[in-house]
């Protein structure tokens, strides 16, 4: 279904599978998908580039599952809960297995932009509030993410979340970042806190929280390709690939397809408040050259 078009570019709306419907985006600049499950970024490919963005193969379309791969939304919590000890919850969550709707789109000279958004009611013990969550997602040479949370019940709501997106490198191995060598970080498969230390290699497993938010690039010297990630209203980076054990175990990251890519998430891991009808704004913004 053709969602809006002009001379520049184009949006369909197609159905993959049951429940699972995915907005193909067309641009002179750039090419996206979009799943409207989970309002999940998938793929992002300015035009005579790779894609900035990694999906896996082998990955579940299909209801009450995550996409693993694009950004998944990380909302309103990151990782476990801290009033859910056991996990039963489970990560991150439920952004990222609602339906989103298409709110507005606009087409210029630049790129495409794709407002979506989700509502909803008293979603889990752990978040019994009224919230509504709004992405701006601009689609063109350059890459920007909005996500806006405004609570619309009448107490106070407290949430952490991340966008968790999941880069497409030539290998972890050989890639460069910068910045998160300044930063003292938080390495959560050992349970330690550590002062900055440089980084030698990007394999995993890895799974550090950063205390920072500076510009990290990512520099890939196999592909020729430095990806710049600017977030704002966030105060922290988590930097995650899970390696080959623990991938070979996860049937929904395909046969050594840890080895191609690292994720950089823009998150805040520390609890937010969001206080009633209030509304915050996390961005990120990607640059690529
Ligand atoms: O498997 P998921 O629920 O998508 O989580 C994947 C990963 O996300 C983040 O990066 C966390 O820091 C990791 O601890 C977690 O393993």
């Amino acid at each position: 279904m053709l969602l809006s078009k002009n001379e520049c570019g184009q949006v369909h709306q197609k159905k993959l599978l049951q429940g699972i419907s995915v907005l193909e985006v067309a641009h002179n600049n750039a090419k996206a998908k979009i799943s409207l499950y989970g309002g999940q970024v998938l793929s992002w490919q300015p035009t005579g580039e790779k894609d900035v963005f990694w999906l896996s193969k082998t990955s579940d379309f299909e209801q009450g599952k995550a996409i693993r791969g694009g950004i998944p939304l990380c909302w309103p919590w990151f990782g476990s809960h801290p009033n859910d000890v056991e996990n039963k919850m489970g990560n991150h969550g439920f952004a990222r297995t609602q339906q989103w709707q298409v709110d507005n789109i606009e087409i210029s000279e630049e790129g495409i932009e794709i407002c979506l958004y989700w509502q909803g009611v008293n979603m889990s013990d752990l978040w019994p509030f009224s919230s509504e969550l709004k992405q701006v997602i601009f689609i063109g040479q350059s890459f920007k993410q909005v996500l806006q949370m405004t609570n619309l019940s009448d107490q106070d709501a407290y949430y952490t979340g991340a966008l968790h997106s999941y880069f497409s490198v030539s290998s972890p191995t050989t890639i460069k970042m910068t910045a998160l060598d300044q930063a003292p970080f938080y390495d959560k498969l050992t349970d330690q806190l550590h002062e900055p230390q440089s980084l030698e290699s990007f394999s995993g497993p890895v799974d550090r929280i950063y205390d920072t938010n500076q510009i990290v690039k990512i520099i890939d010297a196999q592909w020729q390709r430095t990806i710049e990630l600017n977030a704002s209203n966030t105060n922290q980076w988590v930097f995650w690939n899970p390696g080959t054990e623990l991938a070979n175990a996860m049937a929904d990251v395909h046969t050594h397809g840890e080895e191609e890519f690292v994720c950089l998430e823009a998150a805040n891991t520390q609890m937010q408040r969001l206080a009633w009808t209030d509304c915050h704004h996390g961005t990120s913004h990607l640059n690529w050259s």
